[in-house]
């Protein structure tokens, strides 16, 4: 009989893989002990390139200091650039939704993670890159092909992966988009880089800029910032697009939920003008307990939470964790877990905006410290965002283009699912990885202004 997550969901365990080394499974009781090991102890930043094949997408390229590059210009820039992603995200819906009154078929799949990227592409490029057509198609395809690249290399035995890698044809297309990256942003990269010598430097505030004056002191070249680039949409366009379809498949089968979450959104607006600023963008409580519903409900992985022992380390129970396994936490046990979920079979759209109100004081409607209950939250309970120091930077411009994307699809389209069909649009699996079917299609309309 086939074992679950609930036979072993508890207890520490091992995969046998393809890679050099095995992957332990060890409960979610050990994060809180794990959290407070140090990076020289377990390293996200191995685990997380191994999981992208790095050393065979882009080999030769130094992709270990992107984490604290992003982390460190994320937060400041999204509290800059709240204004300019809105507007991206007016201008990429325009591209790539159909405005017609009449129903139109459209697949999210196709044209999500185009969105993201001209969206994300704003911050990190600036205005004029992220809407060039070759950027966006950089983006978009560099993105699905090194995904694709890395499960196929995660099936090959580690040994033989050096004689079979030249063979796949997943890998020369990553290559190939890497020489494309290089060409087509090598111009912009050169012209900043004389820019940044000049007096008159302008005052640049995207990543791109970043990368070339850490480059300068790194010594890299176009490629290698061409390739950073690449990587930094695989790390942002991947997951934001993913999510947001998921929410797409869940609330067009949920057709009662469109209007609760319009009105939502539309009330948010109110008391800011209109503008996505930032206090609207909290006050859409129950459009945020939504997505948090769709991230417990609609993983990513299976497991999360990557890290390679670098150093071996003890258990509270006891038990020797050696160097070099990769370890992970069982994240579709943890989230289907009853200890932390009443009822965890059951989509409630409203679970975590209902658990908030629990904790809202009555006289002055604010809320005493909720337990993880937002969507941006780096919840031990769901993982989406891994857990720790080395949580997503990402997840809080990811929760902002998201509420601002679904926002504005919410307010200014009608979305339903094709007649004939009902319930949710069952996500497929591959390997660890789960992902919305990406040959599904939902209808669309322009609402009509009354
Ligand atoms: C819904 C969207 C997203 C999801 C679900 C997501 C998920 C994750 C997860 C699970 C991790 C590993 C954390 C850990 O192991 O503790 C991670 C790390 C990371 N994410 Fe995100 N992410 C999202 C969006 C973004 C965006 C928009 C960016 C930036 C543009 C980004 C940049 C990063 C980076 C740089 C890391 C590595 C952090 C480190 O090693 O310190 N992510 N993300």
């Amino acid at each position: 009989m086939a074992c679950t997550w609930r036979d072993y969901g508890n207890e520490v365990f091992r995969i046998p893989g393809a890679g050099a080394m095995d992957n332990l499974v060890l409960p979610a009781k050990y994060l809180e002990e794990l959290k407070r090991l140090p990076d020289d102890v377990l390293d996200p930043t191995d685990a997380n390139l191994e999981r992208v094949k790095s050393k065979y997408v882009a080999p030769g390229i130094d992709l270990t200091h992107l984490p604290g590059e992003v982390k460190s210009w994320i937060s400041p820039a999204l509290r800059r650039l709240r204004p300019e992603i809105e507007d991206e995200v007016k201008n990429a819906l325009l591209q790539e939704v159909p405005q017609s009154s009449e129903w139109t078929e459209i697949n999210f799949s196709d044209k999500m993670p185009r969105v993201v990227a001209m969206v994300t592409g704003r911050l990190l490029v600036g205005l004029e890159l992220c809407r060039s057509a070759t950027y966006v198609k950089l983006a978009d395809k560099f993105t699905k092909e090194a995904m694709a690249a890395a499960i196929s290399l995660t099936l090959i035995p580690s040994f033989l992966r050096p004689i079979i890698a030249p063979l796949l044809p997943q890998l020369w297309l990553t290559r190939r988009r890497m020489a494309q990256a290089e060409e087509a942003f090598g111009p912009t990269i050169t012209s900043r880089r004389l820019q940044s010598q000049s007096p008159n430097r302008g005052d640049q505030v995207d990543i791109l800029q970043l990368l070339i004056e850490s480059s300068d002191v790194r010594g890299k070249s176009n490629r290698d910032i061409a390739a950073e680039l690449l990587f930094i949409n695989v790390a942002g366009v991947h997951s934001t697009s993913i999510t947001i379809i998921n929410a797409l498949y869940w609330i067009v089968a949920k057709p009662e939920l469109i209007e609760i979450m319009r009105q939502d959104v539309l009330q948010a607006l109110a008391t800011s003008g209109g503008e996505y600023s930032k206090s609207c963008l909290q006050q859409m409580t129950k459009l945020d307990s939504f997505l948090k519903e769709v991230m417990r409900c609609s993983l990513l992985a299976s497991v999360l939470y990557n890290r390679k022992v670098v150093k071996p380390f003890t258990l509270s129970n006891g038990q020797l964790i050696p160097s070099g396994v990769n370890i992970e936490i069982p994240s579709s046990f943890v989230c289907s877990d009853t200890v932390n979920f009443e009822d965890p079979g059951e989509f409630d759209a409203f679970r975590f905006y209902n658990i908030a109100r629990e904790y809202q004081d009555e006289k002055t409607g604010s809320y005493g410290p909720k337990p993880n209950t937002e969507f941006s939250a780096a919840d031990p309970r769901i993982l989406s965002f891994g857990y720790g120091r080395r949580a997503c930077p990402g997840r809080f411009l990811a929760a902002a283009e998201i509420k601002m994307i679904l926002g504005h699809i919410l307010t200014e389209y009608e979305i339903k699912l094709p007649p004939g069909v009902s319930g949710r649009y069952k996500n497929l699996s591959f390997g660890p990885y789960f992902f919305p079917n990406p040959w599904k299609k939902i209808l669309i309309r322009k609402l009509k202004q009354s």
